[in-house]
């Protein structure tokens, strides 16, 4: 288990489809925003910084799962709850839960790696082990 980090969303007119209810890419949008937050938060560089530094691009998504229990509309104030369920020697899994207050709307999990450049040929990542110090920042 790890930390549980919180991030906010103020649902727009424009999140919303012609039924007035929040679109569903836009909750896999504020759930990546939800993941960068949580590394952040946490006291990790964001990648623009640990691409500098240790050549660490990000945390690309390898498999997700988005359950849809309440719909959301503009004007409200959602919470995404973000934490990592599971760590595994190259791959992690975040857990999303889409709150309004108490009332769970959406609950995600996302499968990601930490990635590098490919140093045999830049156009290709690959995944690396899971950092130790980011891990240990994140429990
Ligand atoms: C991530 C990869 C480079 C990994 O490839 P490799 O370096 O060859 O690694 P491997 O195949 O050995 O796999 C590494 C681990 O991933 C695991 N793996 C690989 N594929 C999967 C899937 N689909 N599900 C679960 N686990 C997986 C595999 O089991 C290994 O796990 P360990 O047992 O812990 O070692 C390659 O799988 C890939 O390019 N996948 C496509 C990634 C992609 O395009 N994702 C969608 C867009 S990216 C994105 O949205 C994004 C968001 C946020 C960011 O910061 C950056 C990017």
């Amino acid at each position: 288990m790890s930390q549980t980090q919180i991030y906010e969303v103020e649902v727009m007119f424009g999140d919303c489809d012609p039924a007035g209810i929040v679109f569903f890419p836009n909750f896999s949008k504020w759930m990546d925003a939800s993941s960068l937050n949580f590394f952040v938060k946490c006291g990790v560089q964001p990648w623009r910084e640990l691409v500098k530094t240790r050549g660490i691009i990000g945390t690309p998504l390898l498999e997700i799962h988005t359950k849809f229990m309440k719909p959301a509309t503009y004007g409200e104030r959602l919470q995404v709850h973000t934490s990592v369920i599971e760590w595994g020697a190259k791959v992690f899994k975040h857990q999303h839960r889409v709150m309004r207050g108490d009332t769970l709307l959406c609950e995600g999990t996302e499968v990601r790696a930490f990635c590098e450049r490919d140093p045999a040929d830049a156009s290709r990542i690959r995944a690396i082990p899971v950092p130790e110090d980011i891990k240990a920042l994140c429990s």
